[in-house]
């Protein structure tokens, strides 16, 4: 189980995830970023957790397997964080 998490990101309350919330200028933009995730959960074999309000992403990662945050979690979060763009144009 991991200690030091990214410094974008919060522990959950019951400690058992990290949290980000992203706001993007608009719901395409915001939609457009998740369709990348999702593209990139189905390439590692894992998956966030998230909930859409029009344009902002609130995120949640743990490792339901190990019922915590590991190293799988902190590698998603570090690839959300490079990609994140509030405009919605991702490299
Ligand atoms: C069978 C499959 O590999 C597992 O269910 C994977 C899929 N995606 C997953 N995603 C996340 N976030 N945690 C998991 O434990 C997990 N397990």
């Amino acid at each position: 189980m991991i200690d030091d998490i990214p410094s974008n990101w919060r522990r959950s309350v019951d400690g058992t995830a990290i949290e980000r919330t992203l706001t993007f200028a608009d719901f395409k933009a915001a939609f457009g970023f998740l369709t990348k995730l999702a593209d990139h959960a189905e390439a590692v074999d894992h998956h966030p957790e998230f909930t859409s309000v029009w344009n902002r992403l609130d995120i949640r990662l743990t490792s339901h397997d190990a019922g915590g945050v590991t190293d799988r979690d902190v590698a998603m979060a570090h690839w959300i964080d490079e990609k994140f763009n509030p405009s919605g144009v991702h490299a």
